[in-house]
């Protein structure tokens, strides 16, 4: 396939150079030729490396693709392993306009954001220390106290060191969240729900996976890129229709991040699009049944902005494709003007793809 490509390319030059063989002289014509081989082959040694590793090095290690199924190629997007702020803000905007739910409540809501004070004896209390038992995974969740508190589908909210701790970055286990990608993953394709994230490795319970990284917006930014994806969608599909191929999602990786206080009242919005610039979670594809990750609230100390981390909710095996809930209550992509029918295949799929209307 890859051949019948290049050769697809090759003719079309070929073509080209005939066309303006026309205009040009001959020594126009020769560095014209020799521009267009430079450029093909340019092309296919930056395809051979986006295939070879999604994170572009940014990781610590490749994130390989595989696509058995169709001639599909991933998305193009700038890989980045952390959130940025969005390219498109303008200057003037303060933080307090990410995202607070109700602008009444605005004041003490902005109080709750910023949390600077956290100590490290008060992180221990939100993690599992396992290295008495485990070496080498010293921050772990407490899993078990979470499917306690299934039933109420409070979000679980893990506390790091961060700026504000005098502990060293490298050394501090407090920080499991804060070195990118911590397990090896691929991107597969698959027929129905396209690209999605597998694991290369056997990934243990508890155990921290990635973060949700890409750009954050204001929630005005957010609802008016969705407003354009969705019309690309659109078009995609009506072309597609015309042309009577199969329809392929475009793939728009939006998410709103809520926080809530203990009253369960949402006090925080987060709105992070990975679409255009993100990581490997932009792949994470959504399971009715919770999936094998579990969403968490990750806040560290100096840190006014709490990011979504990924950990195992269970023992993953090795090919295993990594999935969560996108309904889990404060994780969810934003809406599409249409409903997106689900194919995660459990036995409480409930048809729909969850999302947030807002
Ligand atoms: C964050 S992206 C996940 C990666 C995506 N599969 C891709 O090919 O780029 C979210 C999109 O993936 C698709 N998707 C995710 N989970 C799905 C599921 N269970 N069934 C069908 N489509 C799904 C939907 O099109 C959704 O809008």
């Amino acid at each position: 396939m890859e051949n019948q490509k290049r050769s697809f390319c090759c003719v079309n030059t070929q073509k080209g150079l005939e066309i303006a063989a026309a205009w040009l002289g001959p020594r126009e014509l020769a560095s014209l030729a020799l521009t267009c081989r430079a450029m093909t082959k340019c092309v296919a040694e930056l395809t051979e490396r986006r295939v070879a590793d999604v994170a572009q090095g940014l990781e610590r290690w490749s994130v390989p693709v595989c696509n058995q199924f169709d001639s599909c190629r991933y998305p193009w997007f700038v890989y980045t392993p952390f959130c940025l702020l969005s390219t498109s803000r303008s200057s003037s905007s303060s933080f307090h306009s990410w995202g607070n739910e109700s602008s009444s409540s605005s004041s003490s809501s902005k109080e709750s954001l910023v949390d600077n004070n956290v100590s490290c004896d008060g992180m221990s209390s939100s993690l599992d220390l396992n290295g008495e038992e485990e070496e080498g995974k010293e921050q772990q969740l407490l899993l078990e106290e979470e499917e306690e508190e299934e039933e109420e589908e409070r979000p679980l909210l893990v506390m790091e060191c961060g700026g504000a701790c005098s502990c060293s970055s490298n050394m501090c286990g407090f920080r499991v969240t804060q070195q990118g990608l911590a397990v090896g993953v691929a991107v597969v394709r698959k027929q129905n729900t396209g690209w999605g994230l597998h694991a290369t490795q056997l990934i243990s319970k508890g155990s921290f996976v990635c973060e949700y990284a890409g750009e954050l917006l204001t929630t005005r930014e957010a609802q008016q890129r969705q407003k354009v994806y969705d019309i690309v969608e659109e078009a995609g599909n009506e072309l597609k229709l015309l042309h009577k191929k199969k329809r392929r999602r475009c793939g728009s990786a939006l998410l709103v991040l809520r926080e809530f206080l203990p009253s369960k009242q949402a006090c925080v919005r987060l709105n992070i699009d990975a679409t255009r610039v993100g990581n490997v979670a932009r792949f994470i594809n959504h399971a009715c049944d919770g999936g094998n990750l579990l969403p968490c609230l990750v806040r560290a100390a100096g840190s006014l902005i709490p990011k979504l981390a990924f950990f195992a909710r269970r023992d993953i095996s090795e090919g295993e494709e990594l999935t969560y809930s996108y309904g889990s209550g404060y994780a969810g992509a934003i809406a599409s003007k249409k409903s997106q029918s689900c194919f995660c295949g459990t036995s409480c799929c409930t048809g729909m793809l969850p999302s947030d209307i807002t």
